[in-house]
């Protein structure tokens, strides 16, 4: 039997809209596109379903081809790595993610690299007033095409989606909508230099693993959640590199020194908590990495964990 779900402020009902990406292109490495296969492999829409949620866009063909948006011809900008490429994918996801918002459905983006948040994040605010957006990663994400050191436009999308930083060319869509005070980070510890800048000069809050060591991650999620306000629509983006290798190996950026299970979990039941719940990403899940199956395996339940405590599962 279902069990029976909170109502939810923002959302008609208890309808999952999966939206697929599986993308590597804001990347070097390979291996990321396999993300979501493998997250819907593990059972993620089953659980989902067991939790009380009707879920729809886990079909047998379901999974897109965005090779066939890859550009015969790339744009320059800079050491940007596949800017058009990654412009075409992020475009098409916006539009997924708005449109299953749109009819009243929590979005749930599996990725795929973290550059696919320029599609969710804008493609939700698209639809949410006031959308805030609580981050959770090891990195800031918020490079702009002045900024990166890589050229990954993984290492980009906030300052894309907030409109700083230079035009970039193939990225003409994409309209600035996300304020700076409208973000929260969590998980911090490896942030560049110019990056730090951007989050100095716009005074975006940012609970970096220090702030989770010194305060506790319950008194983080108070602080983060007081931050946005009381009464507006939450996207969540979960990069699972947020989380400490041992629990997470498998994925691109590892970076040591980081949440504990419990602490990824806690974030994500206290966002349930708020009912205020609209979107969320489960990101940079990378199958080919990490050192043995087991890391892998260890990877993927943890990612349909987070994602089942962001959707009601409780401990008791
Ligand atoms: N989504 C990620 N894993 N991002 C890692 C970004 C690392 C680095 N800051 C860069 O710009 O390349
Ligand atoms: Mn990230
Ligand atoms: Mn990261």
């Amino acid at each position: 039997m279902a069990a029976s779900l909170p109502p939810q402020k923002y959302t008609r009902g208890h309808t999952v809209g999966l939206v697929l990406a599986p993308f590597s292109g804001g990347q070097p490495r390979g291996g990321v596109e396999h993300g979501p296969n493998q997250l819907l492999e593990n059972g993620l829409a089953k659980q989902l379903r067991a939790l009380g949620w009707t879920v729809e866009g886990d079909g047998p063909d379901a999974m897109p081809d965005f090779e066939s948006l890859r550009p015969a011809k790339e744009l320059v900008h800079g050491i940007l790595k596949n800017p058009l490429f990654v412009s075409r994918v992020t475009q098409k996801i916006h539009e997924l993610v708005k449109k299953t918002c749109a009819e009243g459905k929590v979005a749930l983006t599996l990725g795929g690299d973290h550059s696919i948040g320029m599609g969710t994040v804008s493609g939700s605010a698209a639809v949410h007033d006031n959308l805030g957006v609580i981050w959770v990663d090891a990195h800031a994400d918020i490079n702009t095409a002045d900024t990166t050191e890589s050229g990954n436009l993984h290492g980009c999308p906030m300052s894309f989606v907030m409109g700083i930083g230079p035009k970039v060319e193939a990225f003409s869509w994409l309209k600035p909508c996300l304020r700076p005070s409208r973000i929260v980070y969590i998980g911090l510890r490896d942030v560049d230099q110019g990056e730090k800048r951007i989050l100095r000069e716009n005074g975006i809050k940012a609970f970096s693993m220090h702030e989770v060591d010194k305060y506790g991650i319950g008194r983080v999620m108070e602080l983060a959640i007081a931050h946005l306000g009381a009464d507006c629509p939450i996207h969540l983006s979960f990069d699972v590199d947020a989380l400490d290798p041992s629990v997470a190996p498998a994925t691109g950026t590892p970076v040591r020194g980081g949440l504990s299970f419990r602490e990824g979990h806690y974030i994500c039941e206290s966002i349930f908590e708020t009912g205020r719940l609209v979107s969320m990403d489960i990101m940079e899940v990378n199958p080919q990495l990490g050192a043995d199956h087991a890391s892998l395996v260890q990877t993927i339940q943890v990612g349909c964990s987070l994602v089942r405590s962001a959707l009601g599962e409780t401990l008791l």
